[in-house]
């Protein structure tokens, strides 16, 4: 019962959304497990076609042809032509079979003789042939011409994509625009959704023209009512249909037993499948999930959009497909009570035209619905690529040109207090710290989880700027210096560095990318990060990628086919390494970058977390023999062979420096430090008086025996 409760105050919650103080702007709908809140439409409605989007969205539409215009000229020309041949072409093709046919029925029932007659005819045959030749020929090239543009056009985007996407900082990557998804294609299809619009358009202008001629003929008795009835249905069809994606919405799951079923459904992943097998919870899962099931019972989770499409009566789809028959039927009306009137040659006729008509109003339609949707895609990438960086750049080039520069950085933190973008935490990840680096020192920061440590380092190579308080790299404000520059002159290694999609040369090498070529360093970088063997270990060696991206995929029936899915399989398959090789390879790269005589400070925080204490022991020791003329500063949980070097241990707790000083001053302060330095010897004392204890045992059993 309790659970029930706690279920129902969650789904109270999840729809309780501010929204709702906003009513006037959105109709809401419960259907199936789903809450839709849809954007009430503007008074000037057209069903189908959003006219304030094109309206508004003009500019950003001229400036997306712009661009692509830019990108080929002729191609974008040619392109134009075949669409404009295309808009052309159904109504020139109806009129040629119009006439086509005109000239068979005269010739069949003998209203028209001798040579020009057949003359006519021919002319006619002509006619529709070299159209249908042409049109042959406009198609293919209009495909052809889109898969050569399109692509330019996509990696064009995707260039551009990739530059806003590097040059943007980290601030800013954390902006919700930024995160947005883009696709590089999204300009071209949008693009071509609006000439594909505007063509159809001309289209239907035009065939409507053939219509008004074919009526002027002899069929004026009959075909006002015909084409009528083949068009205006459509018109109504369109107009009463309800359909949610043309519509701006917002869906939600809210019913609590469905959610709760996804929940319990989610825990048979392979994510969960320790806990749940360690748990022994497998039990529990199934019942709790039939519970919910039983309590959801008949409710469908069917798409919000189809449930919304679905009527509640069968009027729609009857009327529907009358509409269809209505035009063939009026004919068949009229067979009977006016049959000296009619012919098979004007019932295809009309037939054709009216089918032609239909057709590329649909099409208009369907073209002018999703529309707003490939806009969509157009304005966020444009929304991407025109982010601003928040943080400044600063104008001077590090190192000055004037200073000297042996010895590394000098680092000065003055009051700093920070808080991350966002944050939901109540106290500040950094409170008012301060911190004095010489040039050269080595500073070991030390602390327990969630401090500050990782901070202090994010804050000196410029991922983000403090929230408050100053800092000073060499005398000047850090955002005085070129950030291109400041971190030019950093080696950075975090526990988070991750490997490239890339061979382990290009992994290695790309920690000094002007060596990139020389083999000789990359395999000594990677000796000091001891990842060397494990590299020779790989059959490609150097040369391996170990997280190749994805390129290639089965079809469905190739994924159900034994043969193809191993040999997907085999293609695809990304290397697996250990958590400490992976830690060795990246370390690689930080040793790769210490080769560059332009580091002047070297941060390292905690990168060994997976490393064997051998393997530890030995980066530690490697990267600090890189010390010469750089300041270096270690942020470790693990310090217990690092403090004997340090210039000055940094303590802190909860955001802010609690001691400073080296390990004999703050062992003999006996406070924060020499509680985190004791809680770790004591484990050592406690393991070497168990092995000692073990030992004595070992020794009594074996003089026992
Ligand atoms: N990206 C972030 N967004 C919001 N808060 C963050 C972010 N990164 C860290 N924090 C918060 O800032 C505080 C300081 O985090 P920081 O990573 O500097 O601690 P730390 O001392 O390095 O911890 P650890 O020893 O666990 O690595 C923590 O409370 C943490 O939850």
């Amino acid at each position: 019962m309790q659970l029930i409760n706690r279920l129902r105050r969650r789904s109270e919650a999840l729809t309780n959304t501010p929204a709702k103080q906003e009513k006037s702007l959105f109709t809401e709908k419960r259907l199936g497990v789903w809450r839709i809140l849809i954007a009430k439409e503007s008074t000037f409605y057209v069903p189908g076609f959003e006219w304030t989007l094109l309206a508004t969205n003009f500019p950003l539409c001229r400036r997306a042809f712009a661009d692509i215009y830019a990108i080929s000229a002729s191609m974008f020309w040619c392109l134009m032509l075949t669409y404009l041949w295309t808009a052309i072409e159904p109504s020139m093709s109806l009129d040629l079979s119009n006439r086509l046919l005109f000239c068979i029925e005269h010739r069949i029932l003998g209203k028209t003789t001798g040579d020009d007659a057949v003359a006519g005819l021919y002319w006619a045959i002509i006619a529709r042939v070299v159209c249908s030749v042409i049109s042959g020929v406009v198609h293919w090239a209009s495909k052809h011409i889109i898969i050569i543009y399109g692509a330019q056009i996509k990696y064009h985007f995707e260039e551009r994509i990739l530059e806003a996407n590097l040059k943007r900082d980290l601030p800013t990557s954390e902006d919700h625009d930024a995160l947005a998804r883009t696709n590089p294609g999204d300009v071209f299809d949008c693009l071509q959704r609006t000439a594909q619009l505007a063509k159809e358009l001309v289209s239907f202008l035009l065939q409507l023209r053939v219509v008004h001629g074919v009526l002027g003929s002899s069929l004026h008795h009959v075909g006002p009512i015909f084409v009528a009835l083949s068009i205006v249905p459509l018109i109504a069809r369109t107009t009463l249909k309800s359909d949610l994606w043309t519509k701006a919405y917002f869906v939600q799951a809210v019913d609590e037993y469905f959610l709760r079923k996804s929940a319990l459904y989610k825990l048979s992943n392979a994510t969960f499948k320790q806990e749940v097998m360690g748990g022994n919870i497998a039990a529990y899962v199934l019942k709790e999930y039939r519970r919910a099931r039983k309590a959801l019972r008949n409710t469908p989770d069917e798409q919000a959009e189809e449930l919304y499409r679905h009527s509640s009566t069968a009027f729609p789809g009857i009327f529907s497909e009358i509409c269809g028959d209505l035009p063939m039927l009026y004919f068949a009306i009229l067979a009977i009570f006016r049959p000296a009137e009619l012919s098979l040659i004007h019932l295809a006729i009309l037939e054709q035209t009216s089918i032609s008509l239909r057709y590329t109003f649909s099409t208009l339609m369907w073209m002018s619905e999703s529309w707003p949707g490939e806009l969509s895609g157009m304005k966020t990438l444009y929304r991407v690529l025109d982010l601003k960086n928040t943080m400044k750049d600063g104008e001077i080039p590090y190192p000055p040109q004037s200073q000297f520069h042996e010895g590394g950085m000098e680092l000065d933190i003055r009051n700093v207090s920070f808080t991350y973008p966002g944050s939901k935490a109540e106290r500040s990840a950094l409170a008012d710290v301060s911190l004095s680096i010489k040039r050269g020192q080595l500073v070991v920061i030390v602390g327990a989880n969630g401090s500050g440590k990782s901070t202090i380092i994010k804050l000196l190579n410029r991922s983000y700027d403090p929230t408050s308080g100053e800092i000073l790299v060499d005398g000047r404000p850090i955002e005085d210096y070129q950030v291109m520059d400041l971190r030019q002159a950093i080696a950075n290694l975090t526990q988070d560095h991750r490997l490239f999609p890339l061979s382990i040369t290009e992994n290695i090498g790309l920690g000094h990318p002007e060596m990139m070529a020389d083999r000789g360093k990359i395999t000594e970088a990677a000796k000091l990060a001891g990842a060397h063997a494990l590299i020779e270990n790989f059959s490609a060696g150097y040369d391996a990628i170990l997280e190749p991206v994805s390129t290639g995929y089965m079809s469905w029936a190739g994924s159900v086919n034994e043969d193809i899915h191993e040999e997907f399989k085999k293609m695809e398959k990304t290397a697996q390494v250990s958590g400490g090789e992976r830690q060795r390879l990246v370390a690689s790269r930080t040793f790769m970058r210490l080769f560059s005589d332009d580091i002047k400070l070297v941060m390292v925080d905690e990168p060994s977390s997976a490393l064997d204490p051998q393997g530890e022991f030995e980066l530690f020791e490697r990267l600090r023999q890189a010390r010469q003329g750089r300041t270096m500063i270690f942020v470790t949980h693990r310090f217990g062979h690092l403090t004997k070097y340090a210039d000055i241990i940094v303590c802190m707790k909860d955001g802010a420096v609690v001691e400073t000083g080296t390990h004999e001053d703050l062992l003999a302060k006996m406070g924060e430090y020499a509680h985190l330095y004791n809680v770790q010897a004591q484990a050592f004392v406690t393991d070497a008086k168990a092995w000692f204890s073990l030992a004595v045992c070992a020794v009594k059993l074996s003089t026992t025996f």
